[in-house]
């Protein structure tokens, strides 16, 4: 079979569309709410597989291992469902040192305190806008043994408590992707299972590798989401053994 050449990310917007098209039915009563939705759902989402990606070609052992529990959780000769999520703890891993390096919203939705208050010795005037910087957080080296290594393993290890704790609920706070408290992400169950479903379709199916002699720029550009400043191609060739599951 010719090689294709299609960009990763165009895959993922056309499954994220369709999701978003289905809330949007669910919710038209709900104008404003949704717009909300829309506006951290998307881009949030979409942005997350493409780091994931970035980081599985730039690390072909971690892709490795992942498709390893791939194959032996769902097996070559079926197509991921939905029911299989809850036992890749491995891609979970990886979605979570993705948003550990690359989070979404890399200084949460800013604060602004009715009243002045002091914390940690801090002056805080009233209606002060307070912005957490959870990017410099979840790269910070007393509290993340080597941060810059993409090493999904922190979230596993059995004697790394702290880390294997870590979930998206935000009560870690070195840990904050989704951000913490009441106003913490209201999207995080379908965030959780989207991420996971998504990037273990893709790696289920396709083996990926980068267009010859390219290197990954891995440079970042903040406008809503923190994107990738250069789209990411990579070369998908099929893994399945049946190749009548890709009709
Ligand atoms: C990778 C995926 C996502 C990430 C990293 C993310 C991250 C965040 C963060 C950091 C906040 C601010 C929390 C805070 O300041 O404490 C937020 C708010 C919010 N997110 Fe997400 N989000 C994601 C996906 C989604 C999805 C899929 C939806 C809905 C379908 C969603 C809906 C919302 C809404 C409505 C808020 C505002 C909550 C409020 O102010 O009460 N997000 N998100």
């Amino acid at each position: 079979m010719d090689e294709l050449y299609v960009e990763a990310t165009f895959l993922v917007s056309i499954l994220l569309m369709s999701i978003f098209w289905y809330i949007k039915s669910s919710l038209a009563s709900r104008e404003r709410r949704f717009r909300d939705i829309l506006a951290g759902g998307t881009d949030t989402t979409s942005t997350t597989i493409e780091w994931a990606m970035a980081e599985l070609m730039n690390n072909p052992d971690v892709m490795m291992k992942a498709q390893k529990e791939l194959s032996d959780v769902v097996g070559l000769n079926t197509m991921i469902e939905e029911s299989h999520t809850p036992k890749l703890k491995y891609v979970e891993a990886v979605v979570k040192e993705t948003l550990r390096l690359h989070p979404a919203v890399p200084l949460l939705v800013p604060r602004s305190p009715a009243q002045s208050s002091t914390v940690g010795g801090y002056t805080i005037p009233e209606n002060s806008k307070i912005f957490i910087n959870v990017w410099s957080i979840q790269r910070d080296p007393s509290i993340w043994d080597n941060p810059l290594e993409f090493r999904p393993e922190r979230f596993l290890d059995d004697d790394d408590e702290n880390n294997e704790r870590c979930d998206f609920k935000g009560n870690y706070f070195h840990y904050l992707p989704f951000g913490s408290g009441r106003r913490v992400c209201a999207g995080v169950p379908l965030a959780e299972r989207m991420l996971t479903y998504l990037l273990a379709s893709l790696l289920h199916s396709f083996d990926w590798k980068l267009p010859l002699g390219e290197k990954i720029d891995m440079s970042e550009t903040f406008v809503i989401a923190l994107r990738r400043t250069k789209p990411l191609f990579g070369i998908p060739s099929p893994r399945l053994v049946n190749s009548n599951l890709y009709m």
